[in-house]
Order: C-alpha cells, then structure tokens, then sequence
C-alpha cells in the first residue's frame, strides 16, 4: 500500500497507540500498515514470532514509525494480560483495539468433533472477547478513552453453512459490541465493526477454498461490481473507524462487500453440492497448512 492509497490526512492517528491482533498477516496487515503510515503506533500479535518480526521490519522499512510484533494466543487469558503488561509499561495505555486474529476452516457440521468447534471459537469468540475484557478493565480503571474495531463477516446476518463455528462466534461478537457500546459509552470506549466480503488472502483461501490453490476467488462472475474486496479499500474504513473524528459512531456493524451478500448470501451455501471425495480432500488439505503454520507458532 502507498500513502495515496488512504483518503486521510498525515498525521491523522498521531499520539494513537493500536494494537491489531492477528496482525502479522492479511486483512491486520493491511489495516496495522495504514495505522503505522497515518502515525499511530501499532503493535501486532499472533502465534508466529518470526511472522510478526517480519511484517514489522517490512512495514517500518517502507514506511518509517514504530511498529512491534508481539507473540501471544488470544486463547490463553495470562498470554494476553502478559502481552498488555509489555505494551502499558512500554509508552502507556493503548487508545485502540483491532479484534482480527480469526482461526476458520470449512467443514460439514455433522463432521466435526468438539475441538473442532472450540478450536474456532476459542480464537474468534472467546479470544476476541477476551481481549476486549483485558483492555476494557484497563481502559476504565484509568479513565482512557478507546476505540475497540473487530472484523467480522456478513453472515452474521444471515448465517453461513459450512462455517457453522465461525458464523455463530462472529454473531457473538456483533452483540457483544452492540452491548458494550452501550454500556461502555460513558467511559469514552466506543465499539464498531466491519463485515468484509471477500478480500483474498493466503490464510482465508488455504482454509475456506482448500481445493482451488492460487485460482480461489479468481471466478467473480456472481460478484455484482465484477470484482473482490481491494486491501486499501478496508484500511480506509478501519482507519475511520479508528480516529477520533468518528467519536459518535459506535455500536455500528459495516459490511464492506460490493453488495454481494445481499446478491448472494455472500457465504459458502453452494457447497451443497460437494461430494464425500471432495470434503475429503479439503479436510487433508486445511489440515496440511494448519501443520505448516504449526511448526512456526512461538506461542
Ligand atoms: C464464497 C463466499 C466468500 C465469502 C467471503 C469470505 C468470508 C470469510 C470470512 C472469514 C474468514 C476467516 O475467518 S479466514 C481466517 C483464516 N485463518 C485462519 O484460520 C488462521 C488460523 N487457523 C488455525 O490456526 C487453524 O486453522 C485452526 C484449526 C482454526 C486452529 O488450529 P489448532 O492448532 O488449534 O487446531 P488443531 O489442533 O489442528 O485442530 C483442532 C481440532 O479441529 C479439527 N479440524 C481441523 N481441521 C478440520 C477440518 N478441515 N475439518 C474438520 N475438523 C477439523 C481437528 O481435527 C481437531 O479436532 P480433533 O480431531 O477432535 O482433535
Ligand atoms: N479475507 C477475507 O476475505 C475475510 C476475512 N475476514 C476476517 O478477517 C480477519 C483476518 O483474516 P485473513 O487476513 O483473511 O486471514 P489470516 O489467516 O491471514 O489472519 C488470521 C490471523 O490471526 C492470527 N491468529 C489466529 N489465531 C490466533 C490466536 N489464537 N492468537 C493470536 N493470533 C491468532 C493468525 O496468526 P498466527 O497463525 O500466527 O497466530 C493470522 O495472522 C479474520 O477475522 C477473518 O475472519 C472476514 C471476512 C472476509
């Protein structure tokens, strides 16, 4: 991403300090880089040190600022408080939030196990709340103001087959934020979310089309702009979300999709149609990234 890619002005988050959780790589990415460019510090955590050190180095290299990757696994409540330790005692109290660490695969409901289920929403459900709690506690005790963004998907409107466990913790965290924007609005701690549609990325496509390789997504003809999500496109929504400008906007869910849900349900609904043979094959193949991304985690 270049500077003229965002529509906002130098300077915009400067004295902001944002952690983006799952940062290290896709949509945080994205969305921690143009924090960085628009002068907030930006801290990024996920499982994968050597992950999170480069995408830091790459991003301070192109961009300057200050950028830390912090290794920590939104499931485990120490790891967090252990991780927001480091941040206050190094430069004070975060004043923003980015709940987009997300762990997903597709599956037949009837086929998974209960670890299954709780690998998924242990990550999305209970880990974003989590974070949200450890910060929110902090936040109050302190009388800092805050805003809180977490990415969801549209079908926490209408529910997507196939990714049962990942729908039903993105619904949870849609009330969680309509509930908190509320009973946290006093304390200055807003919370909004973005449902993005498809934006292509090597974690999502690996897990959620497992058979296609390098051509998922490629096919848009049931798009109805003809064309997928473009990065820049939802760092400019997060980076709005995240200004102070946007004070008065809370509690609010944006679906940033070129209208495909309400097109298509903008979820995995056609997979009706797959045979045994191929949910075979994507089970090996999603649990073949999973190991390789595996032999990498630090935390
Ligand atoms: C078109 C419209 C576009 C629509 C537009 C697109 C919208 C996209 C919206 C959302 C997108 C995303 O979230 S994309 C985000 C994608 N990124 C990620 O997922 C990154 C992080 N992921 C991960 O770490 C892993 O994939 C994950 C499995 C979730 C967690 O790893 P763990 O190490 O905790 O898990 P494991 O120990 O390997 O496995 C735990 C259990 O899960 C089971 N399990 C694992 N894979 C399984 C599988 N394929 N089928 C069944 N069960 C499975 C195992 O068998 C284990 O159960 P037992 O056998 O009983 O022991
Ligand atoms: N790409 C898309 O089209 C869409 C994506 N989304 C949402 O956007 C967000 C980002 O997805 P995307 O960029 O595509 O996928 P990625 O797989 O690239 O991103 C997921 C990130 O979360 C991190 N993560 C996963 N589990 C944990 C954990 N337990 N603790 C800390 N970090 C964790 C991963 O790092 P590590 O494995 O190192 O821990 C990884 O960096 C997710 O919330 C996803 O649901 C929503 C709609 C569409």
């Amino acid at each position: 991403m270049t500077r003229d890619d965002l529509m906002f002005r130098d300077g915009l988050l400067n004295g902001h300090r944002i952690l983006v959780t799952g940062g290290g790589t896709g949509l945080g990415k994205v969305m921690a880089e143009a924090f960085l460019i628009l002068g907030a510090e930006v801290f990024i955590c996920g499982r994968r040190g050597n992950v999170l050190d480069e995408t830091a180095e790459e991003l301070m290299g192109q961009h300057g600022g200050k950028m830390v990757g912090l290794a920590c696994d939104i499931r485990d409540a120490d790891a967090i408080d252990d991780m927001l330790d480091r941040i206050w005692n190094n430069g004070g109290a975060l004043t923003g939030l980015v709940n987009n660490a997300a762990g997903n695969f597709v599956s037949r409901t009837q086929d998974l196990s209960m670890r299954g289920f709780d690998a998924i929403s242990n990550i999305v459900f209970r880990g974003s709340f989590a974070v949200t709690l450890a910060c929110g506690k902090r936040w109050i005790d302190q009388g800092v103001s805050a805003s809180v963004l977490s990415i969801l998907a549209t079908w926490v409107w209408n529910g997507s087959a196939f990714t049962v466990p990942s729908a039903m913790s993105k619904a949870g965290i849609n009330v969680m934020s309509q509930s908190l924007a509320v009973e946290w609005a006093d304390k200055g701690i807003r919370l909004n979310c973005i449902a993005p549609g498809t934006f292509p990325t090597e974690g999502m496509s690996a897990r959620l089309r497992p058979t296609e390789g390098g051509s998922a997504f490629r096919d848009t003809t049931d798009y109805p702009m003809g064309r997928v999500g473009r990065m820049p496109e939802l760092a400019n929504l997060a980076a709005f979300l995240m200004s102070p400008q946007a004070e008065y906007v809370s509690g609010q869910t944006i679906a940033i999709d070129g209208a495909r849900y309400l097109a298509t349900g903008g979820n995995f609904s056609s997979m009706r149609s797959w045979t045994d043979e191929q949910w075979a094959e994507a089970r090996q193949s999603i649990r073949a990234t999973t190991a390789k991304d595996k032999a990498q985690r630090t935390a």
